[in-house]
């Protein structure tokens, strides 16, 4: 079930994002690691020509004098125009990868068929902080140019201090303690993000609950607002203790660090100025030190840093690279297997089918044995929390059980293409999206090739409409099929909670020849007359649908007079079949469901 989203190897984080800045933009990628490198270069040089100065004016040479000044003025105009075009390279690299990822996230969360990696907390997590770790996450190609500029800049620093004496190359060695540190914090710094990550996502939540129109109403009218305030504020005050933490380590480590190198520093300086009083080096080659080894200090300080917010923008490369192969896996899992019946002739089956959620003590159904012929309609009914939505989550190939077969037509589930079995499946959920789109566009997501078709496009979305009993939604919207739906939106109308749950049953409606009609209480907020008539349309198409393609419709619904039109009504208690039959068998039986009946009824009369 839930995978592990663990991490990967740093080399193939790192191949994966310049792999991904290629794709992006080639011109941007090889122009922000080439001016990058320039840069560093052009700033190695500037000890070099004041030492040409220092030491032409020592020598009385004017010649070495113009070339060190025109060298240095030349190497300060290249800096500056190349710095210019570099920081454009990067932030237009910058710009597009980060699209890229999120589309390619988009994409993959997407095209996952089973719904079990979006409910895993675990993968909530790793989700949310991708979402909160943007920043870092735009940053990681930029660091990585800077620290390929960093390195240049070390190897021409280290050849130029060759020149002088080998023995100051050891000075960046007293620089590694500092490298090493920087791995150490950057372990403190993902710690503590890790740990943050489910108090984040809690204050995120109370945020939304408190502003989103849903939430507000029970905020306001159950006076909610101290309390969501406080529970706020404890989310905040651990995100800001794991934070604070995490900043007083690293900040230890960093100075044990850079006292080590300061000491390597003191030390060279006193060589070099030795070197020059025994004459073994000249004026020039000491400033050319002096400049050398205040730029190492930078070079030191700058490189730690920048390792460090390299090493902290891959761990959020990191998750991303992880989140693709989490739902990588699972979108293939869904795929190149057989592909599914285009007419179904038996039906569908469940064997001994159980599932229990992630983390849940007890399973939601348990050994179900189950048989829907095809061409049936079947309802589901139960107390609140039997295990109904669960049941139509598995049909629909959203949900794998936890053992158990599941077969249509005899081919296990299991082993079908699901992307393809789910393109035979069209539903309607009590909890379903709104779509704040145009009108015609929300109906037609039902069957997205609608979409595409201008021509007929209309006709199919009004026919769902009417398949729906839901054409008066139409009439009371302004510009019909072309209004913009959600108030949020500039001439945005908004609907009422039975009106937009009639738009999704007519999405459900606009495949026209689907396998299994999954209708999970998508009638709760409407009134039992237009449930009735809902029934009603439907059942002349479906009497077509079950000849030509052996559909199944599966209804589920709380109101005992609308689910007695099914072929045949199974009721499920505790996750189990408590009965199973016709209306006029269950009555017969006199059993839970007659029980049910008897008692809605009498509230009818
Ligand atoms: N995402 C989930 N994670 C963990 N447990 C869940 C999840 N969804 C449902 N459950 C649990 O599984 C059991 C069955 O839930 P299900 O939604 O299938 O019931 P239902 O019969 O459709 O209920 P209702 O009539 O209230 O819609 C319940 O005990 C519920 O708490």
């Amino acid at each position: 079930m839930a995978e592990n989203a663990g991490s990967t190897s740093r080399l193939r984080v790192i191949t994966t994002m310049l792999h991904l800045a290629w794709q992006a933009d080639r011109v941007a990628a090889v122009l922000a690691f080439v001016l990058a490198g320039l840069q560093a270069i052009t700033q190695s040089f500037y000890g070099l020509w004041l030492m040409f100065i220092v030491d032409g004016i020592h020598s009385g040479s004017p010649l070495r004098v113009v070339v060190g000044a025109a060298g240095g003025v030349i190497s300060i105009a290249a800096t500056v125009s190349v710095a210019y075009g570099a920081q454009r390279a990067q932030s237009r690299l910058r710009d597009h990868t980060r699209y890229m990822m999120n589309g390619q996230i988009l994409n993959l969360v997407g095209a996952a068929p089973t719904l079990e990696l979006h409910e895993s907390p675990q993968h909530l997590n790793q989700l949310d902080a991708f979402q909160r770790e943007g920043h870092q996450l735009s940053q990681v190609l930029p660091r990585m140019v800077e620290l390929c500029a960093v390195t240049v800049q070390i190897i021409t620093t280290a050849v130029l201090m060759v020149r002088v004496s080998p023995v100051l190359l050891a000075l960046p060695l007293f620089a590694v303690p500092s490298l090493l540190v920087s791995f150490k914090t950057s372990r403190i710094f993902r710690d503590s993000g890790r740990r943050a990550a489910e108090p984040a996502r809690l204050a995120e939540h109370l945020v939304e609950l408190t502003a989103t129109p849903g939430g507000a109403k029970e905020v306001r009218l159950f006076r909610l607002q101290a309390e969501m305030q406080s529970r706020f504020q404890q989310a905040h005050h651990q995100i800001r203790r794991f934070d604070g933490r995490a900043q007083i380590q690293a900040a230890g480590w960093s100075l044990a660090g850079r006292l080590v190198f300061i000491a390597g520093y003191v030390g060279s300086i006193a060589f070099v100025v030795r070197q020059v009083t025994i004459g073994d080096a000249t004026v020039g080659e000491a400033a050319l030190i002096a400049v050398l080894a205040g730029q190492v200090l930078g070079l030191v300080s700058g490189s730690s840093e920048v390792l460090q917010l390299t090493i902290r923008s891959l761990v959020a490369a990191d998750r991303f690279v992880s989140l693709q192969d989490v739902f990588g896996r699972a979108a293939q899992r869904g795929r190149s297997r057989a592909a599914e019946p285009q007419r179904l002739s038996h039906g569908i089956s469940l064997r001994n089918v159980s599932y229990r959620y992630d983390g849940a003590a007890q399973p939601a159904l348990e050994k179900i044995h189950l048989d829907l012929p095809a061409g049936s309609t079947v309802a589901v009914v139960g107390e609140n929390g039997a295990g109904k939505s669960t049941l139509v989550k598995l049909l629909a190939g959203l949900y794998s059980p936890t053992s158990g077969t599941i077969t249509i037509d005899g081919e296990d589930l299991a082993s079908v293409d699901l992307t393809r079995w789910q393109d035979r499946v069209s539903a309607a959920f009590q909890d379903h999206a709104r779509f704040e789109l145009l009108a015609r566009e929300a109906v037609a997501l039902g069957d997205i090739e609608t979409l595409s078709d201008d021509t007929s496009a209309d006709l199919k979305v009004l026919d769902a409409l009417e398949r729906a009993a839901a054409t008066d939604v139409l009439s009371a919207l302004p510009r019909g099929l072309d209004t913009q739906l959600g108030s949020g939106w500039p001439a945005g109308v908004d609907l009422s909670g039975g009106q937009w749950q009639k738009l999704a049953i007519s999405r459900a409606m606009m495949r026209r020849s689907p396998a299994l009609l999954l209708l999970d209480e998508p009638s709760a907020a409407l009134d039992p007359e237009t449930e009735y008539r809902l029934f009603e349309a439907w059942s002349h198409v479906a009497q077509d649908l079950r000849e030509r393609v052996g559909s199944i419709t599966v209804l589920v619904s709380h109101r005992l007079s609308t689910v007695r039109m099914a072929d045949s009504i199974i009721v499920l208690q505790h996750g189990t079949i408590a009965e199973h039959g016709s209306h006029e068998e269950l009555i017969h039986k006199n059993g839970l469901y007659a029980e049910l009946f008897h008692l809605q009824a009498s509230g009818y009369r």
